[in-house]
């Protein structure tokens, strides 16, 4: 029960729909007793009797506790359904916002198929078991006293004989809980398996067709399919083997009581009245036992079901607010950025950066070059505080960013990756996806500055055009563009490029860099690149390698010295060694003459 005293804030808000269904359905089950009382009636007072005069009043009493404990199921049903579906609301929703708040750390090894699981198909157990289970395992409990109650009332001795079985019954169904359990926990983890598998073959599809690898997925989902094949026939096989021994235990019961009870009566020590009310009286007993399967069944699905909610829930949330963390007023940050002697590992790697420092004053370019995995993108995601510096440290016009809010920090910065997500909306809901309130002329603005405009324009409803999901139907560039407009339109302190032009073309790079001048004056600006195109005018150039800065300087100072730099340039360049200046300055003057028009 441990899984649900800790999810007990999400049903105790809605105790009084949880008591209402309990006391009806306990009002039902109370009065489901008075049928084998009036049939004790009609044999002993009635038929033997022979007061024949009674059967109308005796009919309208079966009639009128037949209405009531009808109604007393409707409002169980009523309120049980409530139950259920607000705490799954209640759940859903609390799962959904541990999700936007859990760290980049977490999403490193989530598996999307797992969680869309554990926010369906596990919730749904959940929302089952709470709405109704639990009633109906009370319920058990009650007809079960209730009907040893009243049938120790009627005769002690032959209660206790009759009821000689139900220890075992009891022991068989615990040892089924058992064994039942652990087959559902892994039959959960074999279902959020074959999500996964459907999930990412419908997220890479372009990748498997483009490899041709469609039989391998069929493989592997058919493995997974298997997997989960093995697991159901696993369970059922437990079912079948304990559900004949509990039939056979309940069975004994009644046969029990039709062997005693009929001696008690031939012997005149109980009435016939009686041996009939304790027969129907016996499956008040026998039946919540004969279920008890069933609701073990339900009871450890759910239980399942809750510890991977459960565990969701209580993920550790590795980037927080730190206590009175300082919240930015947009208009007085000025963007001045200083890494000091950062070094950073991820968890479990060698350092992905060492020792590293930059003095980004305000409205300052500061590009970083080197080889894939030398740890651009990682200066990015701590300045971000995607993750937490352990050593050294990262300051924000000179305060920790540890201790800054982390809305307010990342509100102040406006990145733009080299993967764009887009979201399956309109392009305008895209544009202004990261601010409030904005109007259209913003929206076009930043799209103009971004040379996303005129394509936009093109399409079928122009910005009312809706993407498919990420950003299916545009090219890599026109996404890219879409990004950048994104990114623009936030008005940031500090704006980062994480090789945020390499899916457009040369001249597309500069069109986009002219428009990206006129934003970048007075913002701070981190640009990752792998063009020498995109850096040249950058303030300060830092060239990494395995996480250590090996250069560092302007454009003209990095080209006059040997070294990576000069190398890559010469690489980049080698077609055109002496006029690549004259190229590059022919491209960006006319693009600013374009801007300028
Ligand atoms: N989320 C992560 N978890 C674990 N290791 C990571 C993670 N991201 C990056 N790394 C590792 O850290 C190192 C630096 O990676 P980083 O992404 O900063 O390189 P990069 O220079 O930006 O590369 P690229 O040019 O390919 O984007 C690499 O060895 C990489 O494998």
């Amino acid at each position: 029960m441990d899984v649900f005293r800790q999810l007990k804030a999400f049903y105790w808000s809605e105790r009084k729909l949880l008591f209402v269904s309990i006391i009806c359905l306990t009002c039902a089950t109370a009065l489901g007793l008075v049928y084998p009382n009036l049939l004790r009636f009609l044999i002993d007072d009635v038929i033997i009797a022979e007061r024949f005069d009674l059967v109308p009043a005796l009919a309208l009493s079966v009639v009128g506790v037949v209405a009531l404990k009808g109604s007393m199921q409707f409002l169980h049903g009523l309120c049980g359904g409530r139950l259920g579906n607000r705490v799954a609301f209640n759940l859903r929703n609390a799962c959904y916002n541990k999700l936007q708040y859990l760290s980049f750390q977490y999403y490193d090894k989530a598996k999307t198929g797992d969680l869309m699981s554990r926010l369906t198909a596990d919730l749904e157990a959940i929302r089952n078991f709470i709405g109704f289970g639990f009633a109906q395992i009370l319920n058990m409990v009650l007809m079960i006293a209730f009907g040893a109650a009243m049938m120790l009332s009627i005769h002690w001795q032959l209660t206790l004989i009759t009821l000689i079985t139900i220890p075992f019954l009891a022991y068989t169904a615990i040892r089924f809980e058992r064994n039942i359990h652990p087959a559902f926990r892994e039959m959960r983890r074999a279902m959020s398996n074959l999500t996964t598998a459907v999930q990412e073959n419908i997220t890479g599809v372009r990748t498997v067709k483009s490899f041709a690898r469609e039989p391998y997925e069929v493989d592997k989902f058919s493995i997974r399919s298997q997997a989960y094949q093995t697991n159901q026939v696993g369970a059922a096989l437990i079912w079948a083997k304990y559900f004949p021994v509990m039939e056979l235990v309940a069975n004994l019961s009644p046969v029990i009581l039709l062997v005693v009870g009929g001696l008690y009566v031939i012997n005149g020590q109980l009435s016939l009245g009686e041996l009939v009310a304790f027969f129907s009286m016996i499956w008040y007993i026998i039946g919540p036992m004969w279920g008890i399967g069933f609701h073990i069944n339900n009871y450890t699905q759910s239980k399942a079901s809750g510890e991977r909610v459960l565990e969701l829930l209580n993920e550790y949330i590795h980037i927080r607010n730190a206590d009175n963390a300082i919240v930015l007023k947009d208009d007085q940050v000025k963007g001045h950025v200083r890494f000091e002697n950062v070094t950073f590992h991820y968890p479990d790697k060698a350092p992905a950066l060492k020792d590293f420092s930059v003095d980004a004053k305000p409205g300052t370019v500061i590009g970083l070059l080197g080889a894939t995995g030398s740890g651009k993108s990682t200066v990015i995601q701590l300045l971000m505080r995607a993750y937490d510096v352990r050593k050294g440290r990262i300051t924000l016009d000179g305060i920790d960013i540890r201790e800054l809010d982390l809305e307010s920090l990342r509100s102040q910065i406006a990145p733009v990756f080299q993967e764009t997500f887009l979201f399956s909306a309109s392009i305008r809901d895209n544009i202004a996806y990261g601010v409030k309130d904005v109007t259209m002329e913003q929206i076009e603005r930043a799209a103009k500055l971004a040379k996303a405009h005129d394509f936009i324009m093109e399409l079928p409803d122009g910005y009312n055009t809706v993407v498919g999901e990420r950003g299916m139907g545009l090219s890599g560039g026109q996404k890219q563009r879409i990004a950048i407009a994104r990114a623009l339109i936030k008005n940031p302190r500090i704006l980062v490029l994480d090789d945020a032009t390499s899916a457009v073309d040369m001249e597309t790079e500069h069109e986009i860099q002219a428009g990206f001048k006129e934003l970048m004056a007075g913002r701070t600006t981190f640009i990752i690149a792998h063009r020498i195109s995109s850096l040249r005018h950058a303030d300060e150039i830092i060239v990494l390698e395995d996480g250590n800065v090996i250069q560092r300087g302007t454009h003209e100072e990095l080209i006059s010295v040997p070294g990576h730099y000069l190398d890559t340039y010469n690489i980049q360049y080698a077609d055109r060694p002496d006029r690549e200046d004259v190229v590059q300055q022919d491209v960006v003057q006319q693009v600013e003459r374009r801007v300028a028009q």
